[in-house]
């Protein structure tokens, strides 16, 4: 078998020997019973959920669901460790090391793809008459939801007309009838750039819509890498190998041979219908909140025996929508940012702000070499980052200083609250593009795709200037370190 992180089951095969999986036997119902489990699940750390046995399921075993697939492990040790099995990293590495990895292909040549002949994903393949979307096991994830989300951890395949760029993208999307879908298309992502050229051209757009690929490649997926970049070839930099794909068997895209299943088919560029409400990553449905979206007919379902849907029951804290989407933007960001010179050591977007924030780690050494203003420095970093599709989705920006860790909330917030003067400090952007998923925006009192964003500046003054004159009172802060190794040493002996 292989590796966790280039084949989907036997990364499933890692949960199960890490003892972070529970297989459930007896049989579950895909309207509300699996999400409501999942639910539970994301919202405890709890181990992921693999349900064998689901209402709908065909002679053919389609499909089992693997819950949770990258949410958060209980155990503080290796709470990364699911997304430490999507990139070959030890459980019990730490958020840096997994976004660490994540850039680590931005200097090194990409490897292209190996095309095979044929893999596990081609052991069946149905034309429509042989499968009715509405009668497999599609989950209805939230019972305010517009339609039984299929798609919330598959990726979708879509290339430039041109052939030129293929991008492999998350995007949900949910039944419409027996063999066609309809999935959010939104501006700036990548599928919506695309289906837009195949829409100037009058024709509609391939896809593929590929579910369990190798977990390196559905990392990148959720991440907002550069346009143009062919997601296929960073991939194979990154883990060192090149992917192994086939091609489609009704268009001529690629998908991983190893995938679970695969739709095949084409996304219209003229036909609409109603897609969401949805339980979306800010944690709520709005009653009645659907739109016009694209329809994507299916054409054709290949698949492994007995196939794993992995589903991301996304919401409120802590999902997949939160441990991906806000840390491989800030992993994006940061690179950004210190490709651009800016003296910035880390980048990461706290669950607890929803992952509409990143929080930035300056090195104020740097920064005081720059002999730069506040005001000057905090529009460098919102202009390079609010005006670029990597930050559509952060709408506050924390500049904190070297002794804080960004990765840990507490100190997050304790430099926000105490350093950063609301409004004095803070520098707006009214005239940049807005996430309209943001309930304050799409149901606030301003327009929904636009604004509402803010670069606030943790720095105090002197860290611009001559450095920290403070010391925090805290035990590492004021106390002489020989004093601090004494207690340490004594705290049993003490009596604690
Ligand atoms: C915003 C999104 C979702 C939502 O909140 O409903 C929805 C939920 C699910 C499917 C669970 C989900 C998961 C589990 C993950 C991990 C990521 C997303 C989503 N879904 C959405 C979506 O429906 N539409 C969307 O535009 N982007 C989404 N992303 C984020 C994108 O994948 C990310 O921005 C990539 O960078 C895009 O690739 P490029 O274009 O940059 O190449
Ligand atoms: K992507």
């Amino acid at each position: 078998m292989a590796l966790a992180h280039m084949e989907f089951r036997a990364f499933v095969q890692a949960l199960k020997d890490d003892g972070d999986l529970v297989e459930i036997n007896e049989e579950c119902d895909p309207n509300l019973e699996v999400s409501a489990i999942i639910r539970k699940v994301v919202e405890h750390d709890e181990r992921a959920p693999l349900f064998n046995n689901l209402k709908g399921q065909n002679e053919n075993g389609l499909w089992r669901i693997l819950g949770a697939p990258n949410s958060l492990r209980s155990d503080q040790r290796h709470r990364y460790g699911r997304l430490a099995r999507h990139l070959n990293l030890p459980p019990t590495s730490s958020m840096k090391e997994i976004l660490d990895k994540m850039v680590s292909a931005k200097t090194v040549a990409p490897i292209p793809p190996k095309i095979v002949e044929t893999g596990p994903c081609k052991e069946f393949c149905l034309t429509p008459d042989q499968f009715d979307l509405n009668q497999l096991p599609s989950p209805t994830l939230h019972q305010a939801d517009g339609g039984k989300y299929v798609q919330t951890y598959g990726m979708f395949i879509v290339r430039s007309p041109d052939g030129k760029w293929t991008n492999w993208s998350i995007a949900r999307a949910m039944v419409h009838d027996k063999n066609h879908l309809v999935g959010l298309v939104m501006p700036p992502q990548h599928i919506a750039v695309i289906h837009r050229m195949w829409k100037e051209q009058g024709r509609d757009m391939p896809y593929a819509l590929a579910f369990g690929v190798p977990p390196a490649a559905i990392m990148a997926a959720s991440m907002p890498l550069p346009d143009g970049l062919t997601e296929a070839e960073y991939i194979g930099s990154m883990v060192h190998s090149p992917l192994e794909l086939v091609k489609c068997e009704t268009n001529d895209l690629f998908v991983p041979s190893t995938s679970e299943i695969v739709f095949e088919g084409t996304c219209s560029v003229t036909e609409t219908a109603s897609e969401g409400p949805f339980g979306e990553m800010h944690g709520y449905v709005f009653r009645g909140d659907s739109h016009s979206m694209p329809v994507y007919t299916v054409n054709m379902i290949t698949h492994r025996k007995d196939p794993i849907m992995p589903v991301s029951a996304c919401g409120r804290l802590t999902d997949e929508t939160h441990t991906m989407i806000g840390p491989l933007a800030a992993a994006e960001i940061g690179y950004i940012l210190k490709s651009n010179g800016l003296p910035i050591n880390e980048a990461f977007s706290p669950f607890e702000s929803q992952v509409t924030w990143v929080a930035l780690q300056v090195d104020t050494d740097k920064l005081r070499a720059m002999k730069t203003t506040a005001e000057a420095f905090c529009r460098q970093v919102g202009d390079l980052i609010f005006r670029g599709k990597p930050g559509s989705t952060i709408h506050r920006l924390l500049l904190v200083g070297d002794d804080i860790d960004v990765y840990d909330f507490k100190e997050v917030i304790w430099a926000f609250t105490t350093r950063c003067r609301p409004v004095m400090d803070e520098y707006s952007y009214e005239d940049v593009p807005g996430f309209p998923l943001i309930p304050y925006m799409g149901h606030g009192n301003g327009p929904a795709n636009k604004g509402g964003k803010l670069v606030c500046d943790c720095l105090l003054p002197v860290e611009y200037t001559t450095g920290k004159n403070w010391e925090a009172a805290d035990f590492k802060g004021s106390f002489p370190p020989e004093l601090q190794q004494k207690v340490l040493d004594r705290w049993q002996s003490y009596g604690f």
